[in-house]
């Protein structure tokens, strides 16, 4: 388990991050969201262990990151500004990788030179951004990490190739039990990815939860029923969103499925049926009094 507890980071009396605290279980794919500026890869490089917290701490398992390299040993980073010898080409920074992350696996690197459409003798910065940040996918995947930390990771890759880095991605949590922590500023990115998600603003987390736990409480229902008339819904009921089309009443509902159903069954409906919310609905209703910067990372 990745943790962060209470950490604050001023950078000139400006305080980046502002008592973070965050719970990356093990196994899970955590997206951590935000808009510009909110202190993603400020906490990014805590858990990396590039900076050293003013308070706080961030650690594995119970032990420190910062300055640990047994610790920093079962991780990988890709980081917003990755780092490669500038001379360098993607085979000679393999066997840098090789020689500094104690799980690199060669015969993970050949694996996925068929992934990764790139040569591996050309110096990388004669590549583009994009090639780039590819080459920083296959070298990091190839250093088996149990933790893999990304900063806005598929930024410019090109659909096809971020469908792949996903299925790479996750393939490893299903297979090895990877555990994820990936930035992004827009929530929509990792709405199919992520089973925990933290939404980070101003150096604070706003919110963090499990997807199950977000999708066990909150519920979209449509219903119809036999009278023109939509019948009072059962007071009891928090009642988040309402909305008709024709004589189809959709409601988002604060709850359990199971116990809204019954309650609803009450008003005899036609139909009624409880449909699943997208992650991006349920943070437009759990979010609805946050400001204007934090709603934008939804919509
Ligand atoms: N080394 C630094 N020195 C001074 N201020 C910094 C430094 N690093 C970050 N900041 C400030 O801390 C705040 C958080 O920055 P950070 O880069 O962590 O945000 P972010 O959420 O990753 O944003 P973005 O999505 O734009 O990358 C910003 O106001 C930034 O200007």
């Amino acid at each position: 388990m990745l943790e962060a507890k209470n950490v604050v980071k001023t950078f000139d009396g400006f305080r980046a991050l502002d008592g973070v605290s965050m719970t990356v279980p093990q196994g899970a794919v955590y997206g951590l969201v935000g808009p510009n500026g909110a202190g993603k890869s400020t906490i990014i490089r805590h858990f990396t262990g590039i900076y050293r917290p003013d308070s706080g701490e961030i650690t594995l398992d119970g032990q420190p990151v910062y300055e640990n390299p047994a610790v920093k040993g079962r991780m990988a980073a890709i980081p917003d500004d990755w780092y490669f010898f500038p001379q360098a080409s993607i085979r000679e920074m393999a066997r840098l990788y090789a020689g500094t992350h104690p799980f690199f696996s060669w015969d993970r690197y050949h694996k996925l030179r068929e992934v990764f459409p790139l040569s591996e003798k050309q110096p990388l910065r004669r590549m583009s951004k994009v090639m780039q940040k590819q080459a920083a996918f296959w070298l990091t995947m190839s250093c088996m990490p149990e933790v893999l930390v990304l900063d806005e990771p598929v930024d410019g890759l090109d659909p096809v190739m971020r469908r792949q880095v996903w299925s790479l991605l996750l393939g490893d949590v299903a297979d090895r039990g990877t555990t994820v922590l990936v930035s992004s500023h827009n929530l929509r990115e990792l709405e199919d990815v992520c089973d925990h998600v933290g939404i980070l603003n101003k150096g604070k987390v706003l919110l963090e939860r499990s997807l199950s736990d977000l999708q066990d409480n909150t519920v979209k229902i449509q219903a119809a029923y036999a009278a023109a008339e939509e019948p009072a819904l059962p007071p009891e009921l928090e009642v988040l969103h309402r909305s008709a089309v024709g004589r189809v009443y959709t409601y988002i509902i604060r709850g359990k499925r199971e116990d809204i159903l019954h309650r609803m069954q009450a008003l005899s409906p036609l139909l009624l049926e409880a449909i699943p919310l997208t992650l991006e609905e349920i943070f437009i209703y759990e979010l609805g009094g946050a400001d204007y910067a934090v709603r934008e990372i939804i919509l």
